[in-house]
């Protein structure tokens, strides 16, 4: 039977939201990068800045094809009411890095869905993760590496920090940048995806 469906966009750049929709056995239509402002307001906090961002990206993506069902995602860092970057420089990950080894932090992943009709629909996803406190040398090797390169909270999860993780409480797919359990609600929710 022929797809009457509206294609799905996924408005991100991230080749990670890509690989975790590929677990759904979702190939988008289309992929559409947006390059939106992520600066966090003055005093804003994790949660209401994540969602922020992923409608940001989903306005954006939808005002470049009207027709389709816009995915977007924004992931954040955040210890306490603390928002950490994106590290960019190896100095922002030292310090991304001693502000989480030893301790727990949040991991934050809103996504959102802009539909043709106008709604929008949101989920927000909280995670916990447990650094063990690292040793001089493992943040260096770490630093080394390089994969903290643009990633919040100067890490990511998929690749080699997993050995310095003692436990993580909520979804793993959202600490990567894409909660597929809540992704796959909203999907079937709208009728995309069979329930
Ligand atoms: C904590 C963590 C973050 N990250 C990354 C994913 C993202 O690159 C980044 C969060 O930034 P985002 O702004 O959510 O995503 P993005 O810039 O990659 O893509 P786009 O804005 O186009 O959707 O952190 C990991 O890859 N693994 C992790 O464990």
């Amino acid at each position: 039977m022929a797809d009457t469906r509206p294609p799905l966009v996924l408005a991100s750049a991230s080749p990670r939201r890509l690989d975790l929709l590929a677990r759904l056995g979702i190939v988008p239509e289309r992929v559409i990068a947006t390059d939106i402002d992520e600066t966090p307001y003055k005093g804003e906090i994790p949660r209401p800045h994540a969602a922020r961002l992923a409608l940001a990206k989903a306005e954006a993506a939808a005002a470049l094809a009207p027709a389709g069902i816009m995915l977007a995602a924004d992931t954040v860092v955040g210890v306490g009411r603390r928002i950490l970057p994106k590290a960019e420089t190896e100095a922002q990950a030292r310090d991304c890095l001693a502000l989480i080894s030893g301790r727990k932090h949040r991991v934050v992943t809103a996504v959102v869905l802009a539909l043709p009709d106008g709604r929008r629909l949101k989920r927000v996803v909280e995670s916990d993760v447990t650094f063990q406190r690292m040793t001089g040398q493992q943040v260096e090797d770490y630093l080394a590496s390089g994969e903290w390169h643009g990633k919040a909270g100067g890490y990511a999860i998929q690749g080699r920090a997993e050995q310095y993780i003692r436990f993580i409480s909520g979804s793993h797919s959202n600490v990567v940048g894409l909660p597929l359990f809540e992704t796959a609600q909203l999907l079937r929710g709208i009728g995309w995806l069979r329930p």
